[in-house]
Formats: C-alpha cells, sequence, structure tokens
C-alpha cells in the first residue's frame, strides 16, 4: 500500500518552506483542490496526512487508531503529554470519562444538565450587559467600544466557578496576568509553530525567547493552581464528614477520586497533581478562548448585515420580548428561534475558527481510503476547506444563514444542520464542552441582541462591505484575520444603540 499522493518537499525541511505562515489553512485548502480529499506531505521529519471530505474525517476518527495526537514538540516536548487535550493511552482515556462525568454532575453537560448550566452562565451575561448598559451613552457619541475585554472577563469566569471553583473581580491584578498569559501564550504557540517539525529552531534567540515565555508562563500558573487547590484541600479537610455531599467543581472532584483511590488501597494510577494541573489548564484555554473567538465573529457578522441582525431582532420580539426584559433561556428559546440559531451556524461555517481542527496522531500503522497511514503521522481535518467546499455548500462564500433551514411538514422554518457540520469535530475525542460552549454563545448573543441594535461607530471604516458582481453582499475581502491556535478577527469597535430603556441606569 501507498502514502496518500501529495507534493515532494526538501530534505529535513519537507513542504514548511511553502507553507503562508499568516494563512497555513489556506495553503492546506489549496492543496486539496490539487490532490483531493486525501494526501500527505512531510513537515520536517514527520508526515502529516490532512483530509477535506467529512466522510472520512468521520470514518477516521471513529476509531481507536487515530485517537492519539501528533508528536508535535509543543504537546509531546513541553506538555509531555499530560492534560487532556495532549494525552494519549489510558491516562487520556481515564482523564476524559473522569472530566466528562464532573462536567455532566456539574450540570455542565447534556441536556439534562441545562437548568444549571443556564443560569451560571446567565449570571456571568447579565454582569457583561449591565457592564455595557452603564457605558452606553459614551459608546454610541464616541468611538464605540471593545466588546472583548468584558466578554473576556466573563466567560473567563463561567469556566473559573467550572474548573477551579472561583471567579475574579474584573481589576484582580492576578486575574488580569492570567487573561494575559492565556492571550499572550496563543499568540507565542502560533509563532512557535515550526518547532514542533524542526525541535532544533528552540536554540535560535528568536525562539528561546518564545519558549522561556511559554515555559515560564507555566511553571507560574502552577504555582497559583497550587496555591487553589491548597484552599480545596483545607476545605475539605474540614468537612472531610460531608464528602458525600458532592464537589462544585473540577477540582474538588480531582481530590475527592484521589482519597477515595486512596482509603479504598487503589492505586492512583494516572491521578497525580502535576496532571491535575495541566487538565485545568487544558479546560480553561479550551473553554475561554473558543467562545470568545466564536462570538466576536457573530457580533462582526450582524453588523456586516444589518438585516440579518433586524431577523434576530424579530425573533427575540415574538419568542422572548424585549419591553418587559425576560431573560433568554437556552434550554427553552434556541429552538423556537431557528434563524438566531442558524445565524451562528452560518457564521461558524464560513469563519472556522479552528479552520485546521484540533489535529489528531496515529498510534500505529493503519490504512484509510486505501492508503497506508503509518504510526505517528499527524491526521489534520482541514475544515477550511470542508466548511467551503462548494460541492457542500453551495455559492461558499456567502453568508446565507438560511441554508441551515428547511420548511417542515407544518409550514414553520426549522434548523437543520447537515452532517458534515462539525464545528466540534466528531468520534472518539470530540470537544467534550460542546453544550456549554452552545449555551455560551447563545446567551451571550441574544442577551446583547434584546438589550442593543449594533453598528460600527460611525468614523470606523476597516470593514466595508462589499457588493460582488451578482449584487450580493460579500465578505471575502475583509481585513485579514489573525491565525494563531485559533482564528481571530482583525479587531473592531461597536457603538450600541438601546434598544428598552435601561432598569437602573
Ligand atoms: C465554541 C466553543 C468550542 C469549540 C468550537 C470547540 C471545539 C473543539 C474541537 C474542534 C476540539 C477537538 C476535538 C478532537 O480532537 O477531535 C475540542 C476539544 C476539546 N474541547 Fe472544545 N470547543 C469549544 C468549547 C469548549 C468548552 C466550553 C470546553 C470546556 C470547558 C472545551 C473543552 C475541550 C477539551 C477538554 C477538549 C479536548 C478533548 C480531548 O482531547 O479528548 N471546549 N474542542
Amino acid at each position: 500500500q501507498q502514502l496518500p499522493p501529495g507534493p515532494v518537499g526538501l530534505p529535513l525541511l519537507g513542504y514548511l518552506p511553502w507553507i503562508d505562515s499568516r494563512a497555513p489553512y489556506e495553503t492546506f485548502a489549496r492543496l486539496s483542490r490539487r490532490y483531493g480529499r486525501i494526501y500527505s506531505l512531510k513537515l520536517g521529519n514527520m508526515l502529516a496526512v490532512f483530509l477535506t471530505d467529512p466522510q472520512l474525517v468521520r470514518q477516521a476518527f471513529s476509531r481507536p487508531v487515530f485517537s492519539g495526537r501528533a508528536p508535535l514538540y509543543l504537546t509531546h516536548g513541553i506538555m509531555k503529554g499530560h492534560g487532556l487535550i495532549c494525552a494519549e493511552g489510558d491516562s487520556w482515556r481515564e482523564h476524559r470519562r473522569f472530566v466528562m462525568n464532573v462536567m455532566k454532575q456539574l450540570g455542565m453537560a447534556g441536556r439534562q444538565g441545562a437548568s444549571l448550566m443556564e443560569s451560571r452562565v446567565m449570571d456571568r451575561v447579565l454582569e457583561f450587559v449591565h457592564g455595557l448598559q452603564r457605558h452606553q451613552v459614551s459608546s454610541t457619541s464616541s468611538g464605540g467600544v471593545d466588546l472583548v475585554p468584558g466578554l473576556r472577563h466573563c466567560i473567563g469566569n463561567i469556566i473559573n466557578g467550572v474548573v477551579f471553583g472561583r471567579t475574579y473581580a474584573a481589576d484582580d491584578p492576578t486575574w488580569i496576568w492570567l487573561q494575559h498569559l492565556l492571550d499572550e501564550g496563543v499568540k507565542q504557540v502560533a509563532v512557535a509553530g515550526p518547532i514542533n517539525f524542526l525541535p532544533v529552531l528552540r536554540f535560535l534567540p528568536r525562539y528561546r525567547n518564545i519558549m522561556s515565555f511559554i515555559i515560564d508562563g507555566q511553571v507560574a500558573t502552577h504555582r497559583h493552581y497550587q496555591e487553589i487547590i491548597d484552599d480545596h484541600e483545607r476545605q475539605l479537610n474540614q468537612y472531610a464528614d460531608n464528602q458525600e455531599d458532592g464537589y462544585t467543581d473540577v477540582i474538588e472532584a480531582y481530590l475527592m477520586e484521589m482519597s477515595r483511590r486512596r482509603r479504598a488501597n487503589e492505586p492512583t494510577g494516572t491521578f497525580t497533581i502535576a496532571q491535575l494541573y495541566h487538565v485545568l489548564a487544558d479546560m480553561f484555554g479550551a473553554g475561554t478562548d473558543t467562545a470568545l473567538t466564536t462570538i466576536k465573529w457573530i457580533v462582526l457578522y450582524v453588523i456586516l448585515y444589518p438585516d440579518v441582525q433586524s431577523q434576530i431582532h424579530e425573533e427575540i420580539e415574538r419568542v422572548i420580548g424585549d419591553k418587559e426584559g425576560r431573560i433568554p433561556c437556552y434550554a427553552t428559546d434556541a429552538k423556537r428561534m431557528p434563524w438566531t440559531e442558524a445565524v451562528m451556524c452560518e457564521v461558524q461555517r464560513i469563519k472556522t475558527i479552528l479552520p485546521l481542527g484540533v489535529p489528531h496522531g496515529t498510534l500505529d500503522d493503519c490504512e484509510l481510503a486505501g492508503y497506508r497511514i503509518p504510526k505517528g503521522a499527524m491526521v489534520v481535518p482541514v475544515w477550511w476547506a470542508i466548511n467551503l467546499d462548494p460541492t457542500l455548500w453551495p455559492d461558499p462564500l456567502r453568508f446565507r444563514p438560511e441554508r441551515f433551514l428547511v420548511r417542515a411538514s407544518h409550514g414553520e422554518w426549522t434548523l437543520s444542520k447537515p452532517d458534515h457540520f462539525l464545528p466540534f469535530q466528531c468520534g472518539r475525542r470530540m470537544c467534550i464542552g460542546d453544550e456549554l460552549g452552545k449555551t455560551i454563545i447563545f446567551l451571550f448573543t441574544v442577551t446583547l441582541l434584546q438589550r442593543f441594535r449594533l453598528t460600527f461607530p460611525p468614523d470606523f471604516k476597516d470593514y466595508q462591505p462589499v457588493i460582488g458582481p451578482d449584487g450580493q453582499q460579500r465578505t471575502d475581502d475583509m481585513p485579514h484575520p489573525e491565525y494563531g491556535f485559533t482564528l481571530v478577527p482583525h479587531p473592531y469597535p461597536v457603538a450600541l444603540h438601546p434598544r428598552t430603556p435601561p432598569k437602573s441606569a
């Protein structure tokens, strides 16, 4: 059997010199047009296999042999396969099962936990919109507001509550530092990308500084996590008799599991404090950046498409109401708001925040689509190509939420997500925070639009709607997004026009 076809690169470097460093996803989407639905190339010494057919991604990611992570320097060399995102084998299996169960018990996963998840998320959503309502006068008259700091603070605190059992005040210096580390860390990891394939680069001064930043940041965060863990241990010792009452966050659950194993004379196995640090960092990083980035794109698109925004306003008015000020509820309102849901899906399609997904790795030699895939290969689902494939999505560069709607037998529009729409990936490693992520995105977006009409401030001209030759508005030549771990829109300010008088202003 042969390897999948693909371009030949240079010795040692492989195809690295030809990759567009600002938009690698464009390079890999372009290659798929030449080599088809599965192709391979060398990145440094590593064989990378690219999948641009969603059926092939489903097929591969459902198989145990494809459930590893690629042996990148950052995941295997720095993170040493700890935590959840970088882990493989028994440690990954045990921790994934454990964390999914904890999320369920905390009401943060699955429909059955809807009400608890709603209330935790909604507290932070209200904090966010109340903060905006206090600033709205200056925002419409001047250069607008930057929604990102408030969003990052509130979304971060949702995850903090679940993971660490604590939230921070917006001006808490520790919190400002933690957010900076995440933000900067994501950027630096992206810049350090080539080290993954050519670890020798880490000795060059440019990369040495980045590696120091990443490693020092890791040591400092772990030190902070240890203080939080110590607090939890003190609490648990104090209330040792009531441990059957259950836990309220991931740290507590983890410590209780370690103590249960010790009392039962079971080996603690892969459950160690070092491993806990990484699980906490993974959940904080994976949960905050993804949801925040998705909301940034949604807000941008509803500003660029005012008619789309008006239709969301109409739906909010009809289902939730503006005037009485009832707060939205994901569990009951989302299914009655197909247009709003379709807009969110269409944004996730047209601006895939993980255009190269989260790559997997092969744990053994195997076969896919008739080709030989060796052990230790990196397997990359090219969502950028899949989500813009004209055979799956007609006129893919047009922003058309209608593509996610079908007319039901009773004549009403309902949401319909095709099988090839997979923003949380699929199979054995599929995102464990999908329900929480969807709840956060829905509640922040809908509550914001319930209270405000959003535009750019009059003097902001970075984004201009472009009308294509067919007379339809297009957005394919908007300012270049920034690509790190996620694809982030070029920053923009927002003018907030209140739709209902704020109650307490
Ligand atoms: C819009 C929001 C989100 C998106 C688009 C998203 C997307 C993804 C994707 C594509 C993966 C890779 C799956 C794979 O390797 O096959 C992933 C993994 C993961 N996600 Fe999310 N995610 C989101 C929110 C969250 C939240 C809120 C959490 C939890 C706090 C979370 C926790 C994780 C974890 C722990 C993994 C690693 C799973 C594993 O390796 O077994 N995610 N996510």
